[in-house]
């Protein structure tokens, strides 16, 4: 294993645009790694650790799938109260003053995760297209915004659903990050860093083994993420949840060196380093300069337990605005709420006309 780091430079503004420490084992695998030259924006190393999350016993897996993918819409008792959840986290359309407050000043980082945030969530993976309004909202905020898609999913899938060239992608549930490769800062080097490219062998391995243990079980579809996998039960009978997720168990068993976690009605699998999207928020800033600036004001979007490690960077931090994307109460980290992907969606291209740079109000004008 080597420490290695990577720098890129933003010709227009001359800032050290991306230094990331990572632990990898070949660093010819980065084909945009150069020498760590400034002493600005160091990350730390971010060290293996030992499994985060482990499967737990079968009936704690199929009760964890249960409640993580639920199906009713009243809530239960161990719900938090849905009034409490609302003035804890409210609505961000109603609290546009308040939240506007907090931007004076500061310059605007936009992160936003794509399946239930962008994306209304589908049955078919494949088919969770964006709408056409979304992606012009998302065009126009990125005009203003350095602004990012966070997301499970490959990089060049989700890429392929977003088809915005000017953004930053951080996929494979930030495992995978790439700068813009046109748009504003074109000709400038790329960020690039993927931390666990020395697990890729390993993930197309067990790829092929759930493939193979999944073909019996109807409905189920195994997603090859790249760094991770996902393995989805939205279209299986409630009945096989309990066998599929054996089935998924029993081939980690041979990989220590991966962990299982849950998503909306899709078990995920990934290597064991300690990164997630919480990370990838915090090199995307460092990338931008603004590793330990008080300037700045990261906004971020989402709807699933893998956004919380985002939501809870910036209440570390201190610093920035959490949106969670929810009908329902939930735990989070987010401190305020949008009820779904369309209230995402009404852009407002016609405001641009008025819209001020650095200003939160001109990101609300334009996503809602
Ligand atoms: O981080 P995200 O961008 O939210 O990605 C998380 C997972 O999203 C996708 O699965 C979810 O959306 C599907 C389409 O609506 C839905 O069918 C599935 O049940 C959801 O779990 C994606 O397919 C996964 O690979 C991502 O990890």
């Amino acid at each position: 294993m080597t420490n290695q780091s990577m720098v890129v430079s933003d010709a227009k503004t001359g800032l050290t645009m991306g230094i990331s420490t990572v632990t990898r084992p070949d660093p010819a695998l980065f084909s945009s790694a150069k020498p760590l030259v400034s002493p600005n924006g160091y990350f730390s190393r971010k060290k293996l650790v030992k499994k985060l999350e482990s499967c737990g016993n079968g009936a704690r897996l199929l009760d964890s799938m249960r409640a993580s993918s639920p199906t009713r819409t009243r809530l239960n008792d161990t719900d938090p109260d849905p009034n409490s959840w609302t003035a804890h986290h409210p609505s961000a359309l109603s609290m546009f003053e308040e939240i506007m407050g907090e931007s004076k000043g500061k310059e605007i980082v936009v992160f936003l995760d794509y399946d239930g945030t962008l994306s209304p969530i589908v049955e078919d993976p494949d088919r969770a297209f964006m709408t056409t309004e979304m992606r012009e909202a998302v065009r126009d905020v990125a005009k203003f915004f350095p602004t990012a898609i966070v997301s499970g999913r490959c990089r060049a899938k989700v890429y392929n659903f977003v088809r915005l060239s000017e953004l930053y992608y951080a996929g494979s549930h930030g495992m995978d990050i790439k700068g813009p490769a046109k748009g504003p800062r074109k000709g400038n080097k790329t960020v690039l860093c993927q931390p666990a490219r020395e697990f890729l062998p390993m993930i197309d391995e067990v790829f092929k083994s759930l493939i193979e243990k999944m073909k019996h079980i109807p409905g189920a579809k195994v997603e090859n993420n790249k760094f991770c996998l996902s393995v989805h039960y939205r279209c299986v009978e409630e009945k096989r949840w309990g066998e599929l997720a054996e089935k998924v168990k029993s081939v980690m068993r041979d990989y220590q060196e991966l962990r299982m976690s849950q998503g909306r009605k899709v078990l995920e699998i990934r290597p064991t380093i300690k990164w997630d999207k919480g990370n990838a928020i915090e090199f995307l800033l460092e990338s931008l300069g603004y590793a330990d600036s008080d300037d700045v004001l990261p906004v971020y979007i989402g709807d699933d337990r893998t956004d919380e490690d985002a939501f809870q960077v910036l209440r570390n931090r201190g610093q920035g605005i959490g949106i969670l994307v929810s009908k329902t109460p939930k735990e989070t980290n987010a401190s305020y709420t949008l009820q779904e992907p369309s209230e995402a969606s009404y852009a407002l291209p016609q405001t641009f006309g008025g819209v001020e740079e650095n200003n939160l109000s001109s990101l609300l004008l334009i996503i809602v």
